[in-house]
């Protein structure tokens, strides 16, 4: 008979391919702390859903979102993207495996004197192998049209040639998705895509999301301190708190009382 430990593991090694992302005792500790910012935790995200993750500043969404794609590695726990585990994977293992995810950051990280369809275009290279397919300048005309799609789809196609320094946060930000669209991501992870953003433009941004999401079938995992944008453009919630995943809910099921309750 075995343990519920060794059941709980064969249930997890029997990965459903169609699952974006599973991750199991997820734990990470910073050298300079004795405490782990979160320790244990678990979920799974399904297809297509779009998952909100709150909790107040220093409750370790950044780090959990990072974690998940190894981008900080955690000390412990089981991560499977897309069916493939990402555990002991490094280097060109580990690129692969995070071939199709996008990533969006608050701080958009573009190279600001390159124009928006260079800035794409980087989005390709890890389906290239690496930045030598960039610097020797050897984008396809397939890429440089599959940039321009990508960028019409963020309603930026004629600002393709602009420089980025010269786009307003917004715009920069539609560039930054579009980046991310260059990878066919199934699943996209936006940490506070909208906290540089007016009010105005920040929702621009999540309706975007929104859209992409349906129109791609893209899941969809994002952090944000927006208690409305995570009931609004959430099919789920998650919040951490005190290092444990706090909230595991269907944001129908939630209202900003509630959510507010979090951040107390
Ligand atoms: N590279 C690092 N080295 C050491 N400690 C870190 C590092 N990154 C984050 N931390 C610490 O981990 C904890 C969680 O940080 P994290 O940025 O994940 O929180 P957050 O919930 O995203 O916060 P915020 O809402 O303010 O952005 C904080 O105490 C932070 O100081």
């Amino acid at each position: 008979m075995p343990s519920l430990a060794q059941a709980l593991r064969s249930t997890f090694a029997a990965a459903d391919t169609a699952c974006p992302l599973q991750v199991e005792g997820l734990t990470k500790r910073f050298a300079n702390s004795d405490t782990p910012v979160f320790a244990d935790i678990s979920f799974r995200l399904n297809p297509g859903q779009s998952v909100a993750l709150i909790g107040a500043n220093g409750a370790g969404k950044s780090t959990l979102l990072r974690c998940c794609v190894r981008l900080i590695e955690p000390d412990a726990g089981r991560i499977v993207l897309d069916g493939v585990s990402l555990c002991g994977k490094s280097g060109r293992g580990l690129r692969q495996a995070r071939n199709r995810v996008g990533f969006v950051f608050q701080k958009h990280c573009l190279v600001p004197r390159l124009s928006a369809l260079s800035n794409v275009l980087h989005g390709s290279l890890a389906h290239h192998g690496g930045p030598r397919h960039w610097l020797q300048g050897l984008a396809t005309q397939a890429d440089r049209e599959k940039a321009l799609h990508c960028l019409e789809q963020v309603g930026l196609a004629p600002l393709a040639h602009k420089r980025c320094d010269e786009l307003s946060g917004g715009q920069s930000q539609r560039v930054a998705i579009a980046r991310a669209l260059m990878q066919d991501p199934s699943i996209l992870f936006a940490d506070e895509p909208t906290a540089s953003l007016d009010p105005q433009s920040g929702e621009e941004i999540m309706e975007l999301f929104a859209a992409l999401g349906r129109a791609r079938g893209l899941t969809l995992f994002f952090v944000s301190h927006h208690i409305e944008h995570a009931l609004h453009y959430a099919d789920r919630i998650l919040g951490v708190r005190d290092r444990q995943l706090m909230l595991d809910s269907a944001s129908g099921a939630e209202t900003l009382t509630s959510l507010r309750g979090f951040y107390a």
